[in-house]
């Protein structure tokens, strides 16, 4: 069947339909990343969003569900060249166009996705829609597209409920605004016992369970679209508890404390992001997937140090507290998908709770 995918800027691309064939509307943004489209499919982050895979083959190894990093996928809509019809891997339990229908999410295949990642990178991120019927009507769809906001995305993602992840070492309390399973995994396999809070839980309560530490999850939409959540950070800023936060946990640990954000052209999505970490000189390659960033010349006096920046647009990735056991990056250290380059950040981490601990 015949998809089209229609922009803000009224470029249509036209294509084949795959998943779903419900209409979508949503902010379309790409990743770069070679390998990981189940990761990505089901990284919370992507709520909101539509995504196009700049590698121009996806799904040649299947579906192997133990690799996801939630337990659906979420994004809008999906966007790729070509979708593999013969995947092969010992692991492969599906084929992503199967995975794609039994998730409920609309995409096309068989466009220049080169063609459309220089239209995001040259104008920025726009809305887009993808739709399967013939007759729409250009004028209709630009206008709900001129219009289209997500809004409010974190409480969708967010758990229901409070779980654990039992182990004999550090006691971490992880709120989850949308958080990636490997952030968890990270810390269970280094033997923390990792509790995981529903995103609107109240610091108090948390504070009150005594943590050794507190770990702000990355997760969907505008920091800024967090009110409730960044009051409640301010707590836990003030809690004396070391906390380490990654991505959307960054940012709000920003505003939190008198920072500001502000919505990049394109992002950073990929698997191949270069971050600099200024104590030490050294790069790491990152995983990454965001569209804000924190102003650099906005964070108050005296509060954080910029720890990390990104070598290709020299914005933040990374600020350290002063006179705090809090730490921050924007990118993504739990990898899944990526490279693991910056996983000590993790022990980085215990060692600040065992610190704290003996102090
Ligand atoms: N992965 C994340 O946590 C993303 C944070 C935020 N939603 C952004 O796009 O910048």
């Amino acid at each position: 069947m015949k998809a089209f995918l229609i922009l803000e800027d009224k470029t249509v691309f036209e294509g084949q339909s795959i998943g779903a064939t419900k209409e979508v509307i949503s902010e379309i943004v790409f990743n770069t990343s070679m390998t990981g489209y189940l990761e990505v499919l089901t990284d919370p982050s992507y709520a909101g969003q539509a995504v196009v895979m700049t590698y121009p083959l996806i799904g040649n190894y299947g579906i192997c569900r133990e690799d996801m990093e939630s337990k659906r996928a979420w994004p809008d809509g999906y966007i790729v060249r070509e979708l593999s019809r013969l995947p092969s891997n010992f692991r492969s339990e599906d084929s992503i166009e199967n995975f794609l229908k039994e998730q409920d999410i609309s995409g096309i295949a068989g466009i220049d996705t080169r063609a459309l990642t220089k239209i995001l990178r040259e104008k920025g991120t726009m809305n887009g829609c993808i739709t399967t019927n013939q007759s729409y009507n250009i004028d209709e769809i630009v206008e709900k597209l001129k219009r289209y906001k997500a809004g409010k995305v974190v409480e969708k993602v967010t758990c229901n409920q409070k779980s654990v992840l039992k182990a004999k070492g550090k006691k971490v309390a992880l709120l989850d605004l949308g958080a990636k399973n490997n952030i968890a995994q990270s810390l269970n396999d280094r033997g923390c016992e990792v509790t995981i809070y529903p995103a609107l839980t109240k610091a108090a309560e948390i504070i009150k369970a005594n943590p050794d530490g507190i770990m702000l999850s990355n997760g969907p939409g505008d920091p800024k679209d967090c009110e409730s959540i960044i009051q409640e950070i301010k707590e836990l800023y003030n809690s004396n508890i070391p906390i380490f936060a990654i991505c959307l946990g960054h940012q709000l640990m920003a505003l939190a404390t008198g920072g500001d954000t502000h919505k990049m052209k394109y992002g950073h999505r990929g698997g191949n992001h270069p971050v600099k970490d200024l104590s030490t000189g050294r790069v790491y390659i990152s995983s990454q997937n965001h569209g804000y960033v924190v102003d650099v010349d906005k964070m108050p006096e005296g509060i954080a140090n910029i720890s990390f920046v990104n070598v290709n647009d020299k914005t933040i990735e990374g600020l350290e507290y002063l006179n705090k056991n809090i730490f921050t990056v924007q990118f993504h250290p739990e990898a899944c998908p990526g490279p693991q380059d910056s996983s000590f950040l993790f022990d980085k981490f215990i060692k600040m709770m065992e610190v704290k601990k003996d102090a």
